[in-house]
């Protein structure tokens, strides 16, 4: 293809004012030869081809359009190595590319009317835009998602049985169970963290960033239509906008680092306890214009909820003068009404949970996922008739442990908790006292008690557990039974892997073996799905002087 016939056209319609186009005029000149301060070719200056930059400007690129979404799209189009300019003011940006094949390789011509935007991406409206981040799935039915995370899986499990073929004949390295849907299916989290901003007109609002501030995005959009949150997380954010909006004060603006408002999480449980966390930045306000704005916050969200008719159990408020964003680890929580904690309804246990603590965001899809647990160790019984010592990992605030020693009744003796987050722990403690009359002790109490069938069960954070924990696992002899909780199958396969491959001095001890798993839908309209496998300890697996392991 010519240049000259690239440049007179353009590479997708226009007759919209609002599309997105590339402002093919520029192309030619733009050529660059080092007299701009947009080069980054170390040999800028060179007129020979391969050593130049190619700078393409894009016209109508709405302005919360990320630089990283832009290069996605034009990845798609195998447009090779391209850098973007672009600032969330601009309604424009430019695009470097190395060399001009990689701009306009032969599959252009064939794709030129839609080149830039072939599934109407850029041009969505923010709030599809907003949806398609925070629940990409939504345009599917339920039934399509479910079959969606039902071949995720099957892709997952099927990457770790071709690391250990050892493990089955078959495609899957064990049986893999039909999925199970979430018992609810629109505004079931139970906790939502917002932005204090702006939205496309400048107004102040309060909802979702749309993209993140890292790509220097500070877009947000009220999360009206968003199918995952709850009608009452909504009235909530709804009425922090219109306090904020007649505050003296104004909105915290992550670039400048101005202002005091900055964001708002809304726990609201099944059990109907609220939880309301504002955090603000104090600036230059004084001590006493704090505790003001304090006494104005409850009074304001006191009477709120009377007239919505909500239950506000806890209204909290964290002072932050960081730069992260997002509720402060290192801040403490200030309790303006009602109490520090709220309490959680699941599986006949009442659970307390401290505004920093975990707890699965979809409560009766989580109670599904825990019953399944539950059937799990329940079956081990048949074979098993000593007591059952169960180990939770990354624990929280003891949801499974507790549960299951309450719902498996005398089956099982001990539970032992193992939890990183302090608040959590002391929510674990007293969880466990007022559900069961079972202490949580530690794990080394339990390695002198040394008596009974030792099930553990993992629900770790995304990206799974340090590799020091399998080996601790793998050598840990009185564990034969582990059932691991995985919310990304993909980031958790290496430590499946690493559970189950043969034994080697980074890996000893008798390795595992997946015996049976499922998916369970703990996140309608989002991608990602809960997946639980149980693992038996390899008994055939022969030991290092070739006796079979006892
Ligand atoms: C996915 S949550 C599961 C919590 C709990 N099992 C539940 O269902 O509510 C993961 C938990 O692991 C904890 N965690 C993260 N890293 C940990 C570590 N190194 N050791 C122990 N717990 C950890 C987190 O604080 C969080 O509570």
């Amino acid at each position: 293809m010519s240049e000259t016939k690239v440049n007179k056209k353009r590479l997708m319609s226009s007759s919209e004012d609002d599309k997105l186009e590339i402002d093919t005029n520029n192309l030619d000149s733009k050529k660059l030869k080092g007299d701009s301060e947009d080069i980054v070719h170390p040999n800028e200056s060179s007129q020979v081809e391969g050593s130049t930059q190619w700078r393409l400007r894009i016209k109508n690129v709405p302005k919360f359009a990320s630089t990283k979404m832009i290069k996605e799209l034009l990845a798609k189009h195998s447009c090779g190595d391209v850098r973007i300019k672009k600032s969330h003011e601009w309604d424009f940006c430019y695009a470097f590319f190395k060399d001009r094949q990689s701009l306009f390789n032969q599959r252009h011509e064939k794709r030129k009317k839609n080149f830039f935007d072939p599934t109407g991406e850029i041009q969505r409206s923010p709030e599809e835009l907003l949806a398609d981040q925070i629940t990409p799935l939504h345009k599917l039915s339920y039934e399509e998602q479910l079959k969606h995370k039902e071949d995720l899986i099957k892709k997952s499990l099927s990457k770790f049985r071709n690391k250990i073929k050892e493990l089955s004949d078959s495609n899957l390295p064990c049986i893999l169970q039909p999925i199970i849907s979430s018992p609810i299916i629109e505004g079931y989290r139970n906790k939502c963290e917002f932005t204090i901003g702006r939205n496309l007109n400048d107004e102040i609002t309060v909802g979702f960033l749309l993209g993140s501030f890292k790509d220097g995005i500070n877009t947000v959009i009220e999360p009206d239509k968003s199918l995952n949150v709850s009608d009452l997380a909504k009235k909530i954010v709804k009425a922090m906008k219109d306090y904020i909006v007649m505050s003296p004060y104004d909105i915290y603006d992550n670039k400048n680092k101005k202002g005091t408002w900055r964001m708002i999480t809304v726990r609201s449980q099944v059990s109907d306890d609220v939880m309301i966390i504002i955090q603000i930045h104090p600036q230059e306000l004084t001590e006493e214009k704090i505790n003001q704005e304090k006494v104005a916050l409850t009074e304001y969200f006191e009477t709120f909820a009377r007239e919505a008719n909500f239950n506000l159990t806890s209204l909290l408020l964290q002072v932050y003068d960081g730069v992260n964003n997002g509720i402060a680890d290192d801040k403490p929580f200030d309790c303006i009404s009602g109490t520090h904690f709220i309490f959680e309804k699941m599986m006949d246990c009442r659970f307390r949970i401290s505004p920093r603590a975990f707890f699965q965001t979809n409560t009766l899809a989580a109670q599904v996922l825990y019953e399944k647990c539950g059937e799990y160790i329940k079956d081990l019984f048949v074979s098993e008739k000593e007591p059952v010592i169960l180990i939770d990992m990354c624990c929280g605030t003891g949801t499974i442990g507790i549960a299951l020693s309450k719902n498996l009744g005398d089956k099982i003796d001990k539970v032992i908790g193992i939890e990183l987050c302090e608040e959590a722990v002391e929510d674990a403690k007293f969880n466990a006292t007022s559900n069961v009359e079972k202490n949580l002790r530690t794990l080394y109490s339990y390695k002198q008690a040394n008596a009974g069938t030792v099930v553990a069960i993992v629900d770790p954070p995304r990206a799974g557990v340090h590799k020091n924990v399998i080996k601790a696992l793998r050598e840990c002899k009185a564990i034969d039974y582990f059932l691991y909780v995985s919310c990304d199958c993909n980031l958790a396969t290496q430590n499946f892997v690493d559970l189950c491959r043969p034994t080697t001095n980074n890996f000893p001890g008798v390795p595992f073996k997946p015996v049976r798993a499922v998916g369970v839908d703990l996140f309608p309209h989002a991608k990602q799905v809960e997946l639980l496998i149980e693992f038996h300890r390899d008994k055939d697996y022969p030991t290092k002087d070739g006796l079979k392991s006892d």
